[in-house]
């Protein structure tokens, strides 16, 4: 590995033993041979070479094997088979808790951190202030970390990392139990280490990862798919989706007959939301999306209002309908609602929609049903093939000579 490289994996695998039972673990330990075990291989044949500098999102479905690579590259893991090496100190915010210890108060923790993610005692106490600044966590500094909420957790541990100098930085999906404006907090500080630094970032958010890294490479059951340029990574990555969404819908129709719906036998309850549904599952952004909400009513109620949110992959609330914020006034059951947006300018991106009925005040909800349904925006490309948008959305605008 030449000077330029930070990180290099050549044919790294990584298999864990499964105990079918608790009592397999303890017969393995004393009576060797005697229990049953499952061998799964989390990761098998990495071969990465990651340059000094560079920002690299990792991508991927639930267990495909994102932390345990980053967990071997931070060294928290031995790989079983292949050869790591890594150029450079290494700060790394994996798991939350690693490196803390609970009894111990922010201060210590940040020393017993520092001092184990490779800084002097008397580095640490010069960048102390820095720490706490940055982690605003203000007197809780003084508390054991056992008193602390996830989100303060995960300020000081960022914080500490974040000011180690490390060569190489590695950052899991922790981040997002912080608070919208911690986490803003933390990427701008990344954005300003990127130079100096080479990163690591797993995210569910392919948003994020598009916007913040160089380069991105998508896991699928243990092994590389894609790796290489990030917009082009991540867009293969969503494509994915896509053919699952396709193959879901299949079988959904297929069991449409079966369909649960749901249990309208709560007296209580005014209305229900039985069902919500889009006309497509994929869009392409210009065309028409309709929204069909399903209700019933159980107690004829006169006037109400119907919200439908619509949040995105990370869970960021992209924008929201409310019939009583637009002035619409219902005054009578209806058992169909439509919702219709023309011209949709969402961009690329899975959407989530969260349904509700709510009071004519949008005080209180009569039913909601979140996650109630999802759709997929892909947007065109212009003449020499590159998507006309990026980021949240795209206004309408035109262009003056
Ligand atoms: N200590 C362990 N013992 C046994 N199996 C493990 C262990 N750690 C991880 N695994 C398995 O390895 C696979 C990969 O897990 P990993 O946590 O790396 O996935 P991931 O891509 O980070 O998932 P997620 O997006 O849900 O965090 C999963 O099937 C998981 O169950």
């Amino acid at each position: 590995m030449g000077e330029d490289w930070a990180i290099s994996l050549k044919n790294v695998s990584k298999c864990f033993k499964r105990y079918p039972r608790p009592v397999d673990r303890l017969k393995e330990t004393f009576l060797p041979g005697k229990s049953t075990v499952d061998t799964f291989w989390a990761l098998k044949n990495i071969n990465l070479e990651i340059p000094k500098g560079q920002t690299v999102g990792v991508v991927g479905q639930n267990g495909s094997g994102k932390s345990t690579l980053l967990q071997i590259i931070a060294g928290t893991l031995t790989p079983t088979l292949g050869e790591l090496q890594v150029n450079g100190r290494v700060g790394a915010l994996l798991e939350l808790g690693s490196g803390f210890n609970p009894e111990f108060t922010g201060r210590q923790n940040v020393f017993f951190y520092g001092r184990l993610l490779g800084l002097s005692q008397q580095e640490i106490e010069q960048r102390f202030d820095d720490i706490a600044g940055f982690a605003e966590i203000g007197d809780f500094i003084e508390q054991p970390v056992k008193t602390y909420s996830s989100g303060m957790f995960v300020r000081l541990a960022f914080s500490v990392v974040a000011q180690v100098n490390a060569d190489i930085l590695i950052i899991d999906e922790a981040l997002s139990v912080g608070d919208m404006y911690f986490q803003k907090k933390c990427i701008e500080k990344m954005k300003s280490l990127k130079k100096q630094t080479s990163i690591l970032y797993v995210s569910h958010s392919i948003t994020s990862v598009r916007n913040f890294c160089d380069r991105a490479i998508w896991i699928k059951e243990g092994e590389v798919e894609k790796d290489g340029e990030c917009s082009f990574v991540c867009e293969a990555y969503e494509d994915s989706f896509i053919q699952r969404q396709a193959q879901n819908d299949a079988i959904n129709k297929q069991n449409e007959t079966n369909k649960i719906t749901k249990n309208i036998d709560n007296q209580e309850q005014e209305v229900v939301i039985r069902e919500v549904t889009t006309n497509k599952s994929t869009y392409l952004s210009g065309e028409d999306i309709t929204i069909t909400l399903n209700l019933d009513f159980i107690k004829p109620i006169q006037y109400y209002g119907v919200g439908i949110l619509i949040r995105n992959e990370a869970g960021d609330l992209v924008t929201l309908f409310n019939t009583v914020r637009d002035d619409v006034v219902i005054e009578k059951p209806h058992e169909v609602i439509k919702l219709c947006i023309p011209n949709n300018n969402f961009t690329r991106g899975t959407y989530f929609i969260f349904a509700s009925i709510v009071d004519d005040h949008i005080l209180y909800p009569y039913d909601k049903l979140d996650f109630s349904a999802n759709f997929f925006v892909d947007v065109k490309k212009n003449n020499i093939g590159i998507p006309v948008a990026e980021g949240y959305f795209r206004a309408d605008h035109n262009w003056i000579f």
